[in-house]
């Protein structure tokens, strides 16, 4: 019934999104392909990764194509059509332990090499580095980024606000972050007036040079350079574990290690040491013989310590739980297993920790299992201070009022890996005291540091091009929504002063009649939209890319209760489209719910609000009338699902995400049949809705009864079998057996 062939690329990633997949995709499927749309799937789960990386390792069978690069190279395509849903960023831990599954399942994989010595072993590692934390999102994200919470979303958490926990004026929870010694201190950036390769070098004492990198750089791109001191940061880990203990507030650790996935690690690392002081000062050759790498967290300790005798593992656990008498009480991760913030570098991780911690009073759970006061420990106060202005605003206004409160939408930097985002290969934690610098092609020194043995020094570059777009992106969105937008550029930064200029400078080439368009700085923006916010206006944060990753999680985790509930589009430089779905990660809680008790909670909200916005997307720069329709009937489908309180419920036993699913695909066909646009396309659904609503009842039963004990085993965490998810995840046959009907 079709004529024109378009294709919409959906990813296949982890965790709970991957299993949610496999009840969406083939309700999916049975839609759009009546306006000739393939949807194809894209495998970038970490497992796909690491096999798409040692082809020669694999059997012909064994063997998958690498995903990521595909889609990296469609992102190049004005025609890119990317429905991208959240992935692991893996933490070393979480790498292993997928290699270790793989190996288990019979692929022949190496092991992860932590200390590689060999040729062979150096070359494993570099592989792997490619698979490490945020290795996905830079490849894809060839675009800047517009997050927002669609108006339908927003009426329904006005209408149904999530719990939100009370603010006291006596709550005793702060952020804390060093007043020195951090890369905000140090930073320096310069704007190339001209392109050209630059050298990043390292003098030692003794005057030599040793060439760390060679950067090609374009006219216009800015390039910063900062350190973090690491004696600045052992002090400042001990200084805030004494305060805590002085005032009896939990301590608690906050970092990105997987997104700055270089320096952050090692940040982690060092609060691990300084925790366990004792126990490092005491084993640490012991640890150093046995491999132990504390930028792994607690568990590398742990893990390796296997290998010793009983009695001195069981010394080493002593010495371990005797820090916790001199220490303040430690932030949980899951109380019930003893496992604590410093467990696992990715267990905590800042864009989604502070939110919840600020949504809940403030508070984080203590051993006990108890909720209760916390110091927020994030070295870097770059963007720490935003945490604090909120704390400060809750304390003295009381917690926000989800029936009540604007929006904070976002229109933030993130093309051709700008700022932070792309420092992985230019951050170097030095081996000896001397300076970094960074010298231009004509020999002049552009930027040095004075640095430490330990001390972390990184460069960030972000190019013109992508700053160019940012700022169009913003007016667009401001002109769109008729709503004030604030840039988020510091006056205390350097690199944000170069970008003040361009951004000036940009603005010029637009017509900015009636845009309401400012420039603060960090404090003094996060204020201004807190205090509108709470008068109910909305405004634009326009920023940076670390702040846009802040930023989506921290306000639509206080206006909608979470960030899966976000539209988030990437309008490709190259013209093509991404679509992420949601804001937020992977959720590695759900799946443990699905295993414990068959219910996934995953909210597919942002894989429906991706595809809307997809399809219509298609169905203008295709002219595919139909795509338009399905667009629009999606769009109506999903208002009716959250005005009918079809979203997933916490509770085994009631609707989860498979339930959610058959609402969509019930109030999508209906909706279908009584547009009058398309006729044919109406007469084409008419008895899926018929048939849809007759079984509701039926099918509901079917989705729910299976709930309430443990789920098949999947066969793998990482890697679950297909035919045994998509079991698990379509257990209707009344539902499957009506949407077979349709595919024919
Ligand atoms: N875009 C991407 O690819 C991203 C990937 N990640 C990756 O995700 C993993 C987990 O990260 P983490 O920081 O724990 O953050 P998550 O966002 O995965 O989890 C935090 C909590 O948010 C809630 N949540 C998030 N998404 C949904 C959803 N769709 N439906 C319902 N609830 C949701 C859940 O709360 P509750 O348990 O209370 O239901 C969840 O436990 C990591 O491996 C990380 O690297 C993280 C961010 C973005
Ligand atoms: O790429 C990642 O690791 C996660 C990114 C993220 O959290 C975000 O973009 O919101
Ligand atoms: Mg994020």
């Amino acid at each position: 019934m079709t004529t024109q062939k378009a294709t919409i690329v959906y990813t296949l990633t982890d965790e709970a999104p991957a299993l949610a997949t496999y009840s969406l995709l083939p309700i999916v499927r049975t839609f759009t392909s009546v306006a000739g749309i393939d949807v194809t799937l894209s495998d970038i789960s970490l497992a796909a990764r690491i096999l798409a990386a040692f082809p020669e390792r694999l059997s012909e069978e064994q063997r998958v194509v690498d995903g990521l690069v595909e889609l990296g190279e469609l992102t190049q395509d004005p025609h890119a059509n990317i429905i991208k849903l959240p992935n692991i960023s893996a933490s070393v831990p979480q790498l292993r332990a997928c290699v270790a599954e793989l190996q288990s399942q019979g692929y022949d994989i190496p092991d992860f090499p932590e200390e590689p010595k060999t040729a062979e072993e150096k070359a494993i590692r570099e592989r792997y580095s490619k698979i490490l934390g945020s290795a996905v999102n830079p490849v894809l994200r060839q675009g800047n980024s517009d997050r927002r919470a669609p108006a339908a979303v927003k009426a329904f958490a006005r209408k149904y606000p999530h719990s939100m926990g009370q603010w006291s004026k006596a709550s005793r929870s702060h952020a804390d972050y060093m007043n020195g010694g951090d890369f905000f201190s140090s930073e320096q950036s310069v704007t190339m007036n001209k392109a050209q390769t630059v050298r990043i070098e390292f003098v030692n004492k003794a005057g030599q040079a040793e060439l760390k990198k060679e950067l090609p750089l374009e006219a216009g791109e800015v390039l910063d350079s900062m350190y973090m001191s690491s004696k600045a940061l052992c002090d400042f880990f001990e200084g805030t574990l004494q305060d805590a203990k002085e005032s009896g507030v939990m301590w608690s650790l906050h970092v990105k290690a997987t997104m700055m996935k270089v320096s952050h690690p090692i940040v982690f690392g060092h609060a691990v040491k300084v925790f366990y002081r004792e126990v490092f000062e005491k084993y640490g050759e012991l640890f150093d013989e046995l491999g132990v790498n504390p930028n792994n967290g607690l568990s590398s300790v742990y893990d390796k310590i296997k290998a010793l005798p009983q009695s001195t593992q069981e010394e080493i656990e002593r010495a371990i739980h005797d820090c916790y008498e001199n220490r303040p009480e430690l932030a949980m991760v899951d109380s019930v297993k003893g496992i604590t913030n410093l467990h696992i570098p990715s267990d905590v991780i800042v864009d989604a920790s502070m939110p919840a911690m600020i949504r809940t009073s403030g508070q984080m759970w203590g051993r006990d299992g108890k909720p209760k006061d916390a110091k927020a420990v994030m070295p870097e106060s770059t963007y720490a201070r935003i945490y604090q202005e909120m704390i400060n605003f809750c304390k003295t206004n009381g917690a926000f009022d989800p029936r009540t409160m604007g929006s904070v939408p976002n229109v933030g930097l993130m093309a051709m890996k700008a700022e932070e985002y792309g420092s992985h290969d230019k951050t170097f934690e030095q081996t000896e005291d001397g300076t970094m610098r960074v010298v231009a092609a004509d020999g002049t020194v552009l930027m040095q540091h004075e640095v430490e043995k330990g001390d972390i020094w990184r460069a960030c570059q972000t190019k013109d091009a992508a700053i160019r777009d940012w700022v169009k992106l913003a007016v667009t969105r401001a002109r769109n929504s008729s709503t004030p937008a604030v840039f988020w550029l510091d006056e205390e930064r350097a690199h944000d002063n170069e970008l003040r200029k361009k951004v000036e400078a940009y603005l010029q080439e637009h017509d900015l009649n009636g845009l309401d368009i400012r420039v603060m700085s960090y404090n003094e923006a996060i204020r201004f939209s807190m205090e509108r916010m709470k008068r109910g206006q909305d405004t634009i944060s326009v920023t940076g890319n670390v702040l846009r990753d802040y930023l989506t999680d921290l306000f639509p985790i206080m206006e909608l209760g979470t960030s899966a509930k976000m539209l988030s589009i990437v309008p490709m430089l190259a013209g093509g489209g991404m679509y992420e779905t949601g804001a937020g990660g992977s959720a590695p809680k759900h799946v443990q719910q699905l295993l414990e008790e068959n219910h996934l909670r995953w909210d597919s909200l942002g894989e429906f609000l991706a595809l809307a916005v997809s399809l219509e997307e298609l169905g203008i720069k295709d002219g595919n009338a139909r795509a338009k329709i399905l667009a629009k009937c999606l769009d109506k489908a999903t208002e009716l699902l959250l005005d009918n309180g079809k979203s997933p419920s916490r509770k085994a036993g009631e609707l989860d995400n498979r339930g959610s699913h058959f609402y969509l695909s019930l109030y999508w066909a209906r909706e279908l049949a009584a547009q009058t646009d398309d006729a044919e396309l109406a007469a084409h659904f008419a008895p899926l809705a018929q048939a849809l609503s007759e079984k509701e009842a039926q099918i509901v039963a079917e989705l729910n009864s299976v709930q309430g004990q443990p789920a098949t085993e999947l066969k793998g965490y990482y890697h679950f079998e297909p035919a045994v998810v998509e079991k698990v995840m379509r257990p209707s046959a009344t539902l499957n057996a009506l949407l077979g009907a349709v595919n024919g």
